[in-house]
């Protein structure tokens, strides 16, 4: 069904293929009608500097960033009634900014994704600003949207096969963006789309092949040559190793890697593995119930993590890349909450090996445990001290709280 239903438009945003709007939809959404921020008191609003943003960004304070998320709320309307996925997120990458997103399925990780290019059910509520290079995404028109699509911004699934159009070659398709936002013409553009493939390792000779022929890994460096095609300043790539096995993984993402900080391009990867994330990413924003509960840098988050929730996904991948070591989530009973039915006060308290009273009556906002550096927990002021005093090499390693700490 997902190829039926996904192969509905091409990567510039006409009907073809596409693994997302297999999920979340087949139309872009139109403008917001309201793009206004919300204010609900209630609800997470971002702190000073929950943007993780460092306090000096990279180049200069005159850097304009490649993407600014301003208290962003999704919230899907269907056939189960309203599904507040996203509860107010802010981010700010600036060109050459890594960011590893990470959660639990269904935290609203590959909503942010998709909010991000305007590929969101018809109907859904979205409030909020994403700023593109200081464009409004949600106030743009269709055809200024087309425009930015792989151009200013492109994504990276997980399901290379599903977002292939099966009857076309390979250089074909990774011209396709070129030959629509440049406008030369298609010999032109499958001689670019060779260079691309060789830049991703594939070789010229597999530019005839069709996308059956391929592995898995191949297919995934079609995606990212493809989405680097017209040297977008950001991607997104949601899940797009997790499917690839050990050593393709390990490959690609240094690829991606090698690729992005080559070129300057803004990186928002999204995996529910954090050590993954931790490796490839300079900054690690960690979702829980359609927030962010903590947001710092990658390495000291995964060797450190204030929040409790966060401690529990760092301490099931202990080791950076050796995928072999991973546990399940140490300390975590329970599952996520149902969106439409949050816990009161902290969502995670339910969960949380080291609750207290208040957790479940305070609404839990973003606070700095250190300049660059933020966790949503009542505790975060108590271990705010030593993530100050620590730097790099010289973090505690993580110890995971139990109730006996409580
Ligand atoms: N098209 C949709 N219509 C209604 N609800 C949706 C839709 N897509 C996602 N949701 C709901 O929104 C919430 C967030 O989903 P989302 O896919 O963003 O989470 P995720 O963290 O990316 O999960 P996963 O890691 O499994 O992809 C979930 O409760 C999900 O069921």
């Amino acid at each position: 069904m997902v190829h039926a239903a996904a192969r509905l438009r091409d990567p510039c945003g006409r009907p073809r293929v596409h693994a997302l709007r297999a999920r979340h939809g087949d139309r872009a959404q139109p403008p917001a009608a309201g793009c206004a921020v919300t204010t609900d008191a209630t609800e997470q609003e971002p702190a000073p500097g929950a943007d993780g943003r460092a306090p000096e960004p990279r180049g200069g304070s005159s850097v304009r960033p490649t993407l600014q998320i301003e208290d962003l709320r999704i919230t899907y309307r269907g056939s189960r009634g309203e599904i507040p996925a996203v509860r107010g997120i802010s981010l700010t990458l600036n060109p050459g900014d890594t960011l590893g997103l990470a959660g639990e399925s269904g935290c609203g990780k590959s909503t942010v994704a998709a909010a991000v290019l305007r590929l969101l059910p018809p109907g859904t509520e979205v409030t909020g600003r994403i700023l593109l290079d200081g464009e409004d995404i949600l106030a743009m028109s269709f055809g200024k949207l087309r425009a930015v699509r792989w151009a200013g911004a492109s994504i990276v699934f997980q399901g290379a096969m599903h977002s292939l159009n099966p009857v076309h070659r390979i250089a074909r398709q990774i011209a396709e963006p070129i030959v629509l936002h440049e406008g030369i013409g298609r010999e032109a553009a499958e001689a670019r789309a060779v260079e691309l493939m060789a830049q991703v390792g594939l070789p010229a000779w597999r530019a005839t092949s069709y996308p059956h022929e391929l592995s898995g890994g191949q297919r995934q460096r079609v995606m990212i040559a493809m989405a680097l095609a017209c040297s977008p300043q950001l991607i997104v790539a949601d899940e797009a190793t997790t499917a690839l096995d050990v050593m393709i993984q390990a490959q690609v993402l240094r690829l991606l890697k090698q690729l992005v900080t080559e070129r300057h391009i803004a990186l928002v990867m999204i995996s529910h593995d954090l050590s993954v994330l931790a490796d490839t990413c300079e900054r690690l924003a960690v979702m829980y119930a359609g927030r962010l509960v903590e947001h710092g840098p990658s390495r000291e988050v995964f060797a450190g993590a204030r929040h409790p929730y966060a401690q529990a996904l760092s301490a099931a991948f202990p080791t950076v890349g050796d995928p072999a070591e991973r546990r399940n989530p140490q300390g975590l009973a329970g599952d996520p909450p149902d969106p439409a039915d949050l816990p009161t006060g902290c969502s995670f308290h339910p969960r949380c090996p080291v609750v207290m009273d208040e957790c479940s009556t305070t609404p839990v906002t973003l606070r700095a445990a250190r300049d660059d550096w933020q966790a949503a927990c009542l505790r975060v002021e108590a271990t705010a001290g030593a993530a100050a005093a620590a730097t790099g090499e010289d973090l505690p390693a993580p110890t995971l709280l139990t109730k006996g700490d409580a």
